[in-house]
């Protein structure tokens, strides 16, 4: 059925790459308003599927996708007048998949990516790589609270259409936006686009502690603090603390830290119960993103010397066989600072300490994660 359209939208020509779960949501939701939707994906069976079936047995199989939406294998097919493109590829195949499109793609497009990952050795987020590869000028991101399968069952759901270009956030809010599905504007793309891979992080922590038996107050605490070090970290890369405060910082952290529907949640929860990070990698058959994204942002992060003691705490669980329970003991341990830091500055804080220590402690037990550690 047609949705009703809001902001005056004129169907437009929507192409999606990419026939996973998100991919298709997205796809059905621009069907749904009424676009001329075709989404490419490199599985034939899948591509048959969704033609005949109007499903997605792989990635979405409990759902009905918008018959309107044509899958095929054909890049130039599907790019093919296309005024919108939406890229909801891994980081780990996007840029191969935009230099695969790229011969058909046209500068007057415009080109959003809905990946929620950084590229390894560049550090790149996807859509500075969509930059890199075209050139182009009509670019943004979509990131925000969006489990696939909510949206693919219709839940009312908001994002975030971020871009420093009017043109792009105005044709995606009005290609997108329908009766169940809100698109809200932002012109802080490094911002929403650093919020979404960062949360990733924080899923997979939050995971694992449910899974361990940790409680309420243990989940906001590490989801708030969570907050605290992504915006730390992403003002450091130039963007705007206040997006943290949006759908795609606080928004998409509270989705992934709470649900099991999150691959990165499922992937610390499943470490949680005792399984190793293969096994809990491997019996997902879908993308999460948070693991490789934790790798790269210590690494960036102890580079340019900001403070995570959350990641880095991940890291070393995931990476060099910490028991979470250790790691969850050692982080209650770590210094204690400020609130907001960009009410109190955190430096302040641990001043005031070396200025007033503690006369009666007989040793002060030392952070186990500072800086740089
Ligand atoms: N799912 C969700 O709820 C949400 C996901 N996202 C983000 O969207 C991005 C895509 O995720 P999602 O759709 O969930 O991922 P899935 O794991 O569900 O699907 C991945 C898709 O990418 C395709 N793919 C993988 N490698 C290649 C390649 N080398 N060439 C061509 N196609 C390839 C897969 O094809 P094949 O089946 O042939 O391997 C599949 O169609 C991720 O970064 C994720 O963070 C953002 C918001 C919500
Ligand atoms: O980004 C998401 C929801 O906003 C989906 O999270 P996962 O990739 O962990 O499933």
């Amino acid at each position: 059925m047609a949705e009703q359209q809001i902001n005056g939208a004129v169907p437009i020509n929507v192409a999606v790459l990419g026939g996973g779960s998100f991919g298709t949501a997205l796809a059905s939701i621009a069907a749904d308003n009424n676009a001329r939707v075709r989404q490419w994906m490199r599985d034939e069976a899948l591509v048959a599927q969704i033609n005949q079936e109007h499903r997605n047995g792989r990635y979405l199989p409990h759902y009905a996708i918008n018959p309107a939406v044509q899958a095929s294998t054909d890049l130039k097919t599907v790019l093919a007048d296309a005024s919108l493109v939406l890229i909801a590829i891994p980081s780990k195949a996007f840029r191969s998949v935009v230099q695969a499109a790229k011969v058909w793609l046209t500068p007057e497009q415009i080109l959003v990516s809905t990946t929620k990952g950084i590229e390894p050795d560049s550090f790149l987020l996807m859509s500075q790589v969509l930059e890199q590869e075209t050139g182009f000028e009509h670019i943004g991101v979509i990131a925000g609270p969006n489990l696939a399968s909510e949206i693919a069952d219709k839940q009312l759901t908001a994002t975030v259409i971020a871009s420093a270009d009017p043109l792009t956030r105005t044709r995606v809010q009005q290609a997108l936006g329908c009766r169940y599905f809100r698109v809200y504007a932002s012109d802080d793309r490094h911002g929403v686009e650093l919020g979404g891979a960062l949360k990733n992080i924080y899923a997979i922590a939050a995971g694992m502690a449910a899974a361990l038996g940790m409680g309420e107050n243990t989940r906001s605490m590490l989801m708030t603090r969570a907050l605290a070090e992504m915006s730390r970290f992403a003002v450091a890369e130039g963007a705007n603390p206040m997006t943290f405060l949006g759908l795609a910082g606080v928004g998409d952290l509270i989705v992934t830290c709470s649900s099991n529907l999150s691959r990165n949640y499922r992937v610390g929860h499943a470490m949680g119960e005792g399984r190793t990070l293969e096994e809990a990698v491997s019996s997902l058959g879908q993308v999460a993103e948070g693991v490789n994204t934790v790798k790269l942002v210590c690494a960036k992060a102890r580079e340019m010397g900001v403070y995570m003691p959350l990641a880095e705490g991940l890291s070393r669980v995931l990476f060099d066989g910490v028991p979470a329970q250790d790691m969850a003991r050692t982080l209650m341990m770590g210094e204690q600072s400020s609130d907001v830091e960009f009410i109190l500055p955190r430096e302040s804080v641990l001043q005031a300490h070396r200025d007033q220590p503690n006369q009666h402690a007989s040793s002060q037990t030392p952070s186990p994660l500072k800086k740089g550690d």
